[in-house]
Order: structure tokens, then C-alpha cells, then sequence
């Protein structure tokens, strides 16, 4: 298993250009699904979790064409087998949004219930529910959810906020007869950028990025044209990287318009952000000031950051609160953090980070994507080497992460 040998302690500096989002992309992909026409991919990332729902797709039916470095046509043409088996889909919670697509264009899907970051229990009843209220007749066997029936138009209120939920109704209306209403809908910018693509593809959809998604189904979707959009995340995770090195860096072929809070909550920090149309700047201080944050749905601070920020408080001055609302277990880097130097008191849902002067480096076991993420920050900021573990978790989400923090001036290596 590979492994990343981090030697910290270098103020991070240059330009670096940032990928297509994975929470996008997956989706997307997914919603070529939908249409017997090819669909025509632009910014694709390169990552494991790309790849395993490349796969995933293929065995179903869909051809996939590679155009270019960052490019990829899907052909779903012919759907062979509307199956997602527990092998493929283990690794990956994203291949729940098969389903709905599945579903909408065959009339049947078998789908395995889906693994991903072990961060708390992760049902998909919502997904289930609103697919029932849509006239699916759909039964859990064996590990498997099992789905079939003609879908119609429903209004839909979800029991809480759910991006995947969210994002599997909304291309199962594309194709229901009627119009569906999903309330309580998710407002992720990825919500929005699925919803653009399925535009493009005809789908009718209005209110993707509020509360109220409406979708008019039509009787099909054909081929279509679109670019991911930039990842929000991997571009929040080397701010953070930056921020915890001291750093002076300017990140390309991103946006800020997505990253509101966690600029905010970095200039709180005391770093200077400096924003352009299609890249962002950030000088850090010597030292961070320690900043306190709480996360919820998007536009709130999203789940996905606060390992990051636990990372760059465990390097501030001060004490900062952490409360983490939309997953149970989403702390498990803590523990890793502590063996570096940090130190962090959970209190159940509450993280409490006091700085520390700083860092040395430890070896440490990667448990998630994000929590990998925050060791990799940690340990640029420490004093010394730092060796990561079961670093495959981080190969789901960040493309080619040592080649760009090496750039960047970090002393980054993949050790086999
Ligand atoms: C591939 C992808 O886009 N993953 C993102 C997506 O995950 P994902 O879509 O899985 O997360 P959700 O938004 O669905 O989960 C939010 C909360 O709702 C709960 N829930 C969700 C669905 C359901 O049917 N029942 C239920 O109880 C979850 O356990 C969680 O507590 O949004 C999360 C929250 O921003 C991010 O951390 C993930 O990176
Ligand atoms: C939790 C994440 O991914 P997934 O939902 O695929 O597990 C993530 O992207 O941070």
C-alpha cells in the first residue's frame, strides 16, 4: 500500500492549478445515463473514484471514449445490465446515483448500497423514499437495493438536506411523467452543476441552487456538451496547505464564488486572499489566528473542509471550536493530529483545537478523504518527517497531490 513521505516545515510558494470536482464529476457522470445519445465530457479529473465509476458504467454498457488529457465521451446507447454490484460500488458511495438514472431510463436497477468514507452511518432512505413517492416499487434484499416500475411526477420533501439525494431524484425527474417538486433540496454548487448538464442534455429543470427544485419530465434527453466545474474542495484543501506552511500561493482554473465561508473564515485567520476572475491568492501569516466554525449545508461551512481547518487550528493561536453537524463521525483524523502535536478535546459533536507553537512529525494512518487531507497539511506544517498511511483514500479525491504540492515547494514523495 503507498504511502506519503512529507518532510515539513517549508512555506508553501507558486502556482498551482486546480482539477475538476469530483462530487460534480460523478454525477455527471452518471446522468449519461439517461440519454441513448453520447455525452461529451470537458475537466474530468483524474482520480480513483472517476475510475471506478468508469468502470462501473462500462459494465453496464456505456462506451467510454477518453478525448483527450481532461476529456471523455460516454456512449449509453445500449444499457446491457441496469446492475451495480457490491465489488464495484464498495469503495465509493457515489454509485447510489446510479439509481435513479437507472431506473428513469430502463424501467429496473439492482443497486448495491454504497460504501465511501466511513464518516457515519450514511443511509439512503431519502434516495428510496422519494423514488417510492415517484412510483417505484423498490425492496433492500441482500444488500441491494431493487427497484422497478414506470416513474411519475411527485412533490418531494426530504427528512434533511442530502446532496446524492438530491442529485439522484432530480435526474430520475428528467425522465418521469409529470412534474416532480423536491423540497428541502440541497443547494451544493455541484447540485447546480448536474442541473446545467441535464439542461444541456433537455432535461426541464428550474430552482437548482434553492430550496425547490422543480422538474418538468420529458420523454428523453439526447447528447450534450459540458465542462466540469472547478473543485471546490481540493481548491479550499491547498488554501488551508498555505495557510498551516506560512505560504504564498495562487491557485488557477479555480473560482471563489463557491468558497464564501471558507475564505471568510480564513481571513479571520489572518491570511490575505486576493481574488480574481479564475484564481485566488492567498499570503498566510507568520502565525494563524485560531478560528471556530460549525458546519451545515451549503452555503454554510461544508463537512468536507473542516478536517482541513482542524489541521490549521492545530497550528494557531488560540482555541477554536469545531462542531461538525452533518456527519456522526467525522473527527476520526483527531487522533492523528494528536500524535503530530495537536491538541484537540472532542466533546461529542464539538472538536476543541488550542494551537500549539508547533507540529512534529509522526507516522499517521489516513482513515478518510478529508482526514487525509488534514495530515498531509499537518505534516507540511511540522517540524521534520511525516509518514501517511493507507494514503488510497486520498488517490479517491485529489489528483496527482504530490506532483502539485511539490510544485508548490513541499517536500512530498509516494513511497511504495
Ligand atoms: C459524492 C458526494 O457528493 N459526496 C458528498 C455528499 O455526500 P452525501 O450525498 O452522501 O451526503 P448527504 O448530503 O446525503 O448526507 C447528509 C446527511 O444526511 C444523512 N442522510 C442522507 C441521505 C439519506 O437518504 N439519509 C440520511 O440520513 C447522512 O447520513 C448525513 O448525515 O454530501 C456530503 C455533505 O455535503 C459531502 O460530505 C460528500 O462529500
Ligand atoms: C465524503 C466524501 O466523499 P464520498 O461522499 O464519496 O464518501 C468527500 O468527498 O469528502
Amino acid at each position: 500500500m503507498d504511502k506519503l513521505l512529507i518532510q515539513g516545515g517549508t512555506p508553501l510558494a507558486g502556482e498551482v492549478a486546480i482539477s475538476g470536482a469530483k462530487n460534480a464529476a460523478l454525477p455527471i457522470l452518471c446522468a449519461s445515463l439517461l440519454s441513448a445519445e453520447p455525452l461529451q465530457l470537458a475537466n474530468v479529473p483524474h482520480l480513483n473514484d472517476i475510475a471506478t465509476m468508469l468502470r462501473l458504467l462500462a459494465q453496464m454498457g456505456v462506451e467510454v471514449t477518453l478525448d483527450g488529457s481532461e476529456g471523455l465521451a460516454l456512449d449509453s446507447r445500449v444499457l446491457s445490465n441496469p446492475q451495480a454490484p457490491y465489488d464495484m460500488v464498495k469503495t465509493m458511495r457515489a454509485s447510489i446515483l446510479v439509481l435513479g438514472p437507472l431506473l428513469a431510463r430502463c424501467g429496473e436497477a439492482k443497486v448495491s448500497l454504497p460504501g465511501g468514507c466511513a464518516i457515519g452511518a450514511r443511509p439512503v432512505d431519502q434516495h428510496i423514499k422519494g423514488l417510492q413517492a415517484m412510483g417505484a416499487e423498490i425492496r433492500v434484499e441482500n444488500g441491494y437495493v431493487i427497484a422497478r416500475g414506470k416513474l411519475r411526477g411527485a412533490r418531494i420533501v426530504t427528512d434533511m438536506v442530502t446532496v446524492t439525494g438530491t442529485e439522484n431524484l432530480m435526474m430520475a425527474a428528467t425522465l418521469a411523467d409529470g412534474e416532480t417538486v423536491i423540497e428541502n433540496a440541497a443547494r451544493e454548487p455541484e447540485v447546480v452543476d448536474l442541473a446545467n448538464c441535464l439542461s444541456a442534455m433537455g432535461a426541464q429543470i428550474s430552482g437548482a441552487g434553492s430550496g425547490v427544485i422543480r422538474i418538468r419530465g420529458v420523454e428523453k434527453l439526447h447528447g450534450a456538451t459540458h465542462s466540469i466545474m472547478p473543485d471546490r474542495i481540493e481548491t479550499g484543501t491547498y488554501l488551508c496547505a498555505a495557510a498551516a506552511t506560512g505560504g504564498n500561493v495562487r491557485l488557477t482554473r479555480t473560482s471563489s464564488a463557491f468558497l464564501d465561508v471558507v475564505i471568510d473564515k480564513l481571513l479571520d485567520a489572518g491570511c490575505e486572499i486576493d481574488i480574481e476572475r479564475d484564481a485566488i491568492g492567498i499570503k498566510a501569516p507568520a502565525r494563524l489566528k485560531a478560528v471556530s466554525l460549525r458546519t451545515a449545508p451549503y452555503p454554510a461551512f461544508p463537512t468536507d473542509m473542516q478536517a482541513q481547518f482542524m489541521a490549521i487550528n492545530a497550528v494557531a493561536d488560540g482555541a477554536a471550536v469545531i462542531r461538525e453537524t452533518i456527519f456522526e463521525n467525522r473527527f476520526m483524523h483527531a487522533v492523528e493530529l494528536i500524535r503530530l502535536g495537536a491538541d484537540i478535546r472532542i466533546d461529542a459533536n464539538n472538536a476543541i483545537v488550542t494551537g500549539v507553537p508547533r507540529l512534529n512529525g509522526a507516522t499517521v494512518m489516513a482513515t478518510d478523504l478529508r482526514a487525509s487531507a488534514s495530515l498531509v497539511i499537518a505534516g507540511l506544517a511540522a517540524q521534520g518527517e511525516t509518514l501517511i498511511e493507507r494514503i488510497y483514500h486520498l488517490d479517491r479525491g485529489y489528483e496527482r497531490i504530490e506532483e502539485k504540492l511539490s510544485r508548490l515547494g513541499a517536500s512530498v514523495r509516494r513511497v511504495h
